[in-house]
């Protein structure tokens, strides 16, 4: 998509209300026609060229009348305008939601948090920029128009010689415009990498002191800041001289009407009220050129935008972006809330869980081309599976693409013999809980860390807290279940934080349990503890769990073990002890790390 076809999909979104907008402000930037045209009648009849029966009152009153008329139609537009940019941006917002949420969630975005937020919010809101600004160009086009023909009317020769080098003094200024452009980005950028180092210098204290390099890292910092006084100097001097050239192009005319316009009055050709016009004119004339050269600057970062937004969608159809549909994540999407509120909706619950079949299942990740490869499993209900490996031997990849958190590249999963079409939307409650290898915390309770928004039931969250032993901690907790946590409370040790996202999963019914790498922080009494309290506490749910702890693997049913992205061998703890040298290490050096 152009940044031309993107500005048109824009506009149509909703084009009665573009036009109307567009009409609104093609009156406004018409409106100045009339006074001009008033002054210039009123000092022609003062010099006696012109008669105005009107009368002094009778002026003024059209005057006030035109600028009061102007006033109207000006918070008109605002409203049109304001109606169209938010409609526009809303819309842009909407699509991109709906596609990232659609996504496997383990991809669901391709950048950084804080640069899908720079997306969402500065990308979109620059293409609204330009589609307002766009509406502007019509009414300065409206107004150039009607006033060329008035002016030339009075004096062809005037007109050019007047107009003709203002128009080329403040295109040039307009067109150096992108080199100031050029020095903003390059200031913004170093004064970013100054505040950057201002951060990390302040996060890693200690890490600067342990390595004695303070001086090192002052005199980095102060390149960085030469760097930026550079820039910044270049960037100002730049932008002064611009505003200069704008803000005096006025007086540079109304001297060059001066210059021209006394001989032409002496003979007669060119009276006070044509002067008068003229000069009122100019200052509109002159804004005209620089709001085409706005718009065309807004119309060029759009086009930034339109990339920036399109990495978002991550190779999708650019049409996403502009799909008009009501301003909705889903249709229906009130009652369903409604719903979710009461507690009353699960997803589509699939029933009991009998057996889960896996085949063929590949993924490769798109920078590394490493992954996972042909994997085959099968799940007997209520089982006790444990999948083991080394270190990046696909462990993760291959749960997150069994649940649909990453997007398999082949491969079938079945539940009951039925064919999972979209894994991501069917491995959650009430058919599948997960609880991920670096659990996220809220800076919230720990109680709304538990339940995530989950009606508390009677008894579930108790039951929940006892199956990942934290009701010892909680009690030494100041404020038990309702201490804050996360960034902005109480921080949680790395064990903590993983018995947390055990009972967030386990406060959820589900027939399936995926755990990964759950008790990788926590000390060996703790550890078996939990696993025995989880053995006895799932009933008849399936356990899918990813470690190589003794704890867990003497509890399991069947063991895959992992090895380059594929299966290397299964079988049970006692079978795999006597076969596969990979399992003997695993099992041994989990010994030697208690010892
Ligand atoms: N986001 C990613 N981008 C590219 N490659 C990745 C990514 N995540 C993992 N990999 C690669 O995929 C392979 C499997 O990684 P995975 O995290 O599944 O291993 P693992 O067995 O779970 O390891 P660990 O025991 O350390 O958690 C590794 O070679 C790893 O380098």
């Amino acid at each position: 998509m152009t940044t031309l076809q993107y500005l048109i999909r824009l506009i149509t979104y909703r084009t009665r209300l573009y036009v109307f907008n567009a009409l609104a402000w093609s009156i406004i930037y018409l409106v100045p026609i009339v006074p001009g045209l008033i002054t210039k009648e009123f000092f022609d009849s003062l010099t006696g060229s012109g008669s105005l029966k009107m009368g002094t009152w009778g002026i003024i009153a059209l005057v006030l009348g035109a600028s009061v008329g102007r006033v109207v139609v000006i918070v008109l537009g605002f409203i049109t305008d304001v109606q169209f940019r938010f409609r526009m941006g809303m819309m842009l917002r909407r699509n991109l939601l709906q596609h990232v949420l659609k996504q496997p969630g383990a991809r669901a975005i391709p950048v950084s948090p804080g640069e899908a937020i720079s997306h969402f919010r500065d990308d979109v809101d620059q293409s609204e920029e330009a589609a307002s600004w766009s509406v502007d160009v019509f009414g300065l086009t409206c107004f150039a128009a009607v006033s060329s023909y008035i002016l030339v009317g009075i004096d062809l020769q005037m007109t050019l010689l007047v107009f003709l080098p203002l128009v080329v003094v403040v295109s040039v200024a307009q067109l150096s415009t992108s080199r100031l452009q050029k020095y903003r980005a390059a200031s913004r950028e170093s004064t970013s990498r100054v505040t950057g180092a201002i951060s990390e210098m302040f996060s890693n204290v200690q890490a600067i002191q342990v390595a004695g390099a303070e001086e090192r890292v002052i005199e980095r910092f102060r390149q960085f800041n030469d760097d930026r006084r550079r820039t910044m100097l270049k960037d100002k001097l730049m932008g002064e001289a611009l505003n200069s050239i704008f803000a005096n192009t006025v007086n540079l005319g109304t001297g060059l009407i001066l210059l021209v316009a006394g001989q032409k009055m002496q003979s007669g050709s060119f009276t006070i009220g044509d002067f008068s016009l003229f000069v009122y004119y100019l200052t509109f004339i002159t804004s005209i050129i620089t709001n085409v050269g706005t718009f065309i600057t807004h119309f060029k970062q759009m086009g930034v935008a339109l990339e920036r937004l399109l990495t978002l969608l991550q190779g999708a159809p650019a049409r996403l972006l502009t799909l008009k549909d009501t301003l909705y994540l889903r249709k229906g999407h009130d009652e369903e809330l409604a719903e979710v509120a009461a507690g009353s909706v699960a997803s589509d619950a699939a029933g009991p869980l009998r057996a889960l079949e896996v085949s063929g299942l590949t993924y490769r990740f798109p920078e590394t081309g490493r992954g996972i490869e042909d994997v085959r499993l099968q799940l007997k209900g209520g089982s006790f599976t444990v999948v083991t490996g080394t270190i990046g031997s696909g462990k993760t990849t291959l749960v997150r693409t069994l649940l649909g958190l990453l997007p398999k590249d082949e491969g079938t999963i079945k539940w009951n013999g039925r064919v999972v079409q979209d894994p991501g939307t069917f491995f959650t409650p009430a058919n599948s809980a997960y609880s991920a290898q670096i659990p996220r915390m809220y800076s919230d309770t720990l109680r709304n860390n538990i339940l995530l928004g989950q009606r508390e039931e009677d008894g579930a969250l108790e039951g929940a807290i006892h199956a990942a032993v934290m009701e010892y901690d909680i009690e030494h907790l100041q404020h038990g279940l309702e201490t804050m946590i996360g960034p902005r409370g109480v921080k949680l040790s790395g064990g903590q934080m993983q018995r947390t996202a055990a009972a967030r999963m386990l406060v959820r019914d589900a027939q399936l349990y995926v755990f990964d790498d759950l008790s990788s922080a926590l000390d060996v009494e703790t550890e078996q503890k939990l696993w025995e309290r989880l053995f006895e506490s799932r009933g008849d749910a399936t356990c899918l769990v990813v470690s190589h702890r003794r704890a867990a693997l003497t509890h399991a049913d069947h063991i895959i073990v992992m090895k380059e992205g594929r299966i290397e061998a299964e079988g049970t703890a006692e079978e795999l002890l006597r076969t596969n040298e990979t399992f003997q290490e695993l099992w041994s050096g989990d010994e030697r790390a208690k010892g």
